[in-house]
């Protein structure tokens, strides 16, 4: 053989193995996509519920939102009902001076003389329908040759139509999730009523836009992206709904963060979430949240919307059409939906061009009819987005006071109350935390992710000792405290208080807002290894739809690289993550993309909650046999006591792969 033939052969040989290769790696991936098919990801947020099967790309989205038929005109839910603005107009002030001095704002033209009605202004006008119209209008032609078209006919609504039906008598718009957890604060304490609501848009979501009968719900497996910070009771119900109700087959459970550093393909991350209506920051090594690095506030994207509007309504930039005693209000979701569309497209933290001779043209339902509203270019689509970054504004809402809502519980929101305890549930650890247990052995009372668990916990130990103190004055005699382990303790405890740089309110409560580059610095501050600390600050990755607003990447660094040093000087670069430009992923569908990834993992098919597993049906305990003695009540409860470790609670915390 001479030389070229051996050379001809040997490449031919190496183009096959590629080539076989390359059909290897194709049939794998098809097979991996083919995994995907009989999973549904669910990702159920305060403003929008995300969802699609596992092997699709990006997923379908639907508003967090039900309308339901009502009777006698009830209205049992306690919506926003009035606001008052002077703090908040106050501290929007204060924001504008100092913009101004720093020349970020006041330097467009000025409008013409005479108002934005005036003859000069209107010809100076730039109209820009910028395709608002997303609510459902109904056809009138299409009602009258059918009625049974007519939306106000049905008993429930789902997605844009509700925002129809909202000035209807006969019509109730319920929201079942507020700040990432279950809306039980108002629907009057009532856990069940979220959960059906969730239910009904879910069945929705599966029988008209997945086309999916019920009799085919078994075949399939859920993955449900879950809050980093959650009530355990509140996903049992989530857990139950899926499998009880819905008659899935399994469910893996994960959290968003965690999610979200899987779906960008990223191994230690700080990840922060701008929600609608949350806010999340916390540190991600290799799966798991760093402890005492995960810090939440319950403010967001809706926040900005209602402050969008306020500024909009008092610089007089929002003019009716028709009616000149109509408002654009915080109340209604669908003025809010406009408001909100607005944001999205023009708000930036970049004040690229003049825009000031823009009108944008938007519609709201009143009384079952369009109207017509006008909204002019303003600064405010400036100032607005920039108010995560200054607290005050946000703070100055009061959003956990009568100034928004009447007669609301918030501990349901407040990750520092009972609600959120290990003990709150009884039916959960049943063995782990009894009433016996001292106050020296409780653990886990609080999520130990948390930035300033610690500080919780101490607080409420020392409730619970005075109060076993008081019922008993010998127990602390009793108590076998070693002094060495006492003292070593609040050593650490007081090492980990001095890389505090916030308060103790502003660590810990979700409604005292913070400006989001300190709580960042203050998140990477509270990881341990130092080398980790500037590995995280350069791994900053933005999720949630709030930090899709334009120019985020640029404004969240400039003001990260000003503030971290303050938290840690060793910090000299700071790196925010650009998914979108990067990676052509949008931040707000990470996590969920994240999901998608679970049903291909070899790693993770032992950690699905099967149905029949956590109801506790067991083929080996047959219920079915005749022979009566075998069969009697008592030895049916014994056996199932015998297995307890095989069913409900306990086999749902083996299987999830995070501190239950
Ligand atoms: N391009 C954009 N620019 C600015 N804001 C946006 C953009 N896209 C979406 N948003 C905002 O993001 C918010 C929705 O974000 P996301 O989908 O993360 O919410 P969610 O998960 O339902 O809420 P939460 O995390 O609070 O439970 C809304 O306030 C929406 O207006």
């Amino acid at each position: 053989m001479n030389n070229q033939q051996r050379i001809s052969d040997q490449t031919k040989e190496s183009v096959q193995n590629t080539i076989r290769n390359l059909q290897q790696r194709t049939e794998h991936i098809e097979k991996l996509i083919e995994k995907g098919n009989d999973v549904l990801v669910f990702q159920i947020g305060s403003h929008n519920i995300k969802y699609g099967f596992a092997s699709q790309e990006n997923p379908n989205k639907i508003r967090t939102l039900v309308a339901y038929k009502t009777k006698n005109n009830e209205s049992s839910f306690t919506h926003e009902s009035f606001r008052s603005y002077d703090a908040f107009d106050k501290e929007v002030n204060k924001l504008e001076q100092l913009l101004k001095g720093q020349k970020k704002i006041g330097t467009q033209t000025k409008g013409p003389k005479g108002g934005q009605n005036s003859v000069a202004a209107q010809k100076l006008k730039q109209r820009v329908e910028i395709s608002l119209k997303t609510l459902e209008f109904q056809n009138k032609m299409e009602i009258e040759e059918n009625a049974e078209n007519d939306i106000t006919k049905r008993i429930m609504l789902f997605g844009e139509e509700v925002f129809m039906v909202e000035q209807h008598d006969n019509f109730m718009i319920r929201k079942p999730i507020k700040h990432g957890y279950l809306n039980v604060g108002e629907y009057n304490g009532d856990f069940h009523g979220p959960i059906n609501d969730i239910q009904n848009i879910i069945e929705y979501i599966l029988i008209k836009k997945l086309s999916l009968t019920r009799k085919q719900f078994p075949q399939y497996k859920i993955v449900l992206c879950i809050p980093d910070v959650f009530q355990r009771q509140q996903i049992k119900l989530l857990v139950n709904m899926f499998l009880l109700s819905l008659n899935f087959n399994a469910i893996y459970m994960h959290q968003e963060s965690i999610l979200a550093c899987f779906g960008y393909c990223i191994g230690q991350a700080c990840v922060v979430d701008i929600g609608a209506e949350k806010i999340n920051v916390c540190c991600v090594d290799e799966g798991l949240i760093i402890p005492n690095t995960l810090m939440r506030k319950n403010y967001g994207g809706d926040d900005i919307d209602v402050s969008l509007m306020r500024m909009l309504n008092k610089r007089g930039c929002i003019a009716f059409k028709q009616k000149t005693n109509y408002r654009v209000e915080c109340r209604n979701y669908g003025d809010m939906h406009q408001i909100e569309k607005l944001k999205e497209k023009h708000a930036s933290f970049e004040q690229a061009e003049d825009l000031s001779n823009r009108v944008f043209e938007m519609h709201c339902v009143r009384n079952g009819i369009e109207e017509l509203f006008t909204v002019q270019y303003n600064e405010a689509l400036y100032i607005s987005p920039t108010i995560i970054f200054h607290a005050d504004i946000l703070n100055a809402l009061t959003k956990n006071t009568s100034n928004s809502y009447k007669d609301i519980d918030f501990e349901f929101y407040d990750y520092r109350s009972k609600k959120f305890e290990y003990n709150e549930d009884p039916e959960d650890n049943l063995e782990e935390v009894t009433a016996g247990i001292v106050w020296g052995q409780q653990k886990n009372l609080i999520n130990p992710y948390l930035a300033g668990a610690h500080i919780i916990e101490q607080r409420k130990k020392d409730e619970l000792k005075k109060e076993l103190l008081a019922q008993n004055p010998n127990l602390n005699q009793q108590q076998n405290q070693n002094p060495e382990q006492i003292e070593e303790q609040k050593k650490q405890e007081l090492q980990q208080q001095q890389t505090y740089k916030l308060t103790e309110d502003e660590l810990l409560n979700p409604y005292t807002m913070v400006n989001l580059e300190d709580i960042i610095s203050q998140s990477i501050a509270n990881v341990k290894d130092p080398e980790l600390r500037k590995k995280l600050a350069n791994h900053i990755l933005i999720i949630g739809g709030t930090s899709q607003t334009s120019k985020m990447v640029e404004e969240l660094e400039d003001r990260l690289i000003e503030k971290i040093s303050q938290y840690d000087y060793n910090i000299e670069r700071v790196e925010v993550i650009d998914s979108l430009s990067k990676k052509e992923m949008y931040p707000s569908y990470l996590s969920w993309i994240g999901a998608t990834v679970i049903p291909r993992l070899d790693s993770i098919k032992d950690l699905w909650i099967n149905q029949n597993r956590w109801l506790g049906l067991f083929d080996d305990i047959d219920d079915s046999s005749d022979d009566e003695v075998s069969n009697t009540e008592a030895m049916r409860k014994e056996e199932r006591k015998d297995k307890s470790n095989e069913y409900g609670i306990k086999y749902l915390k083996e299987k999830v792969p995070f501190q239950w």
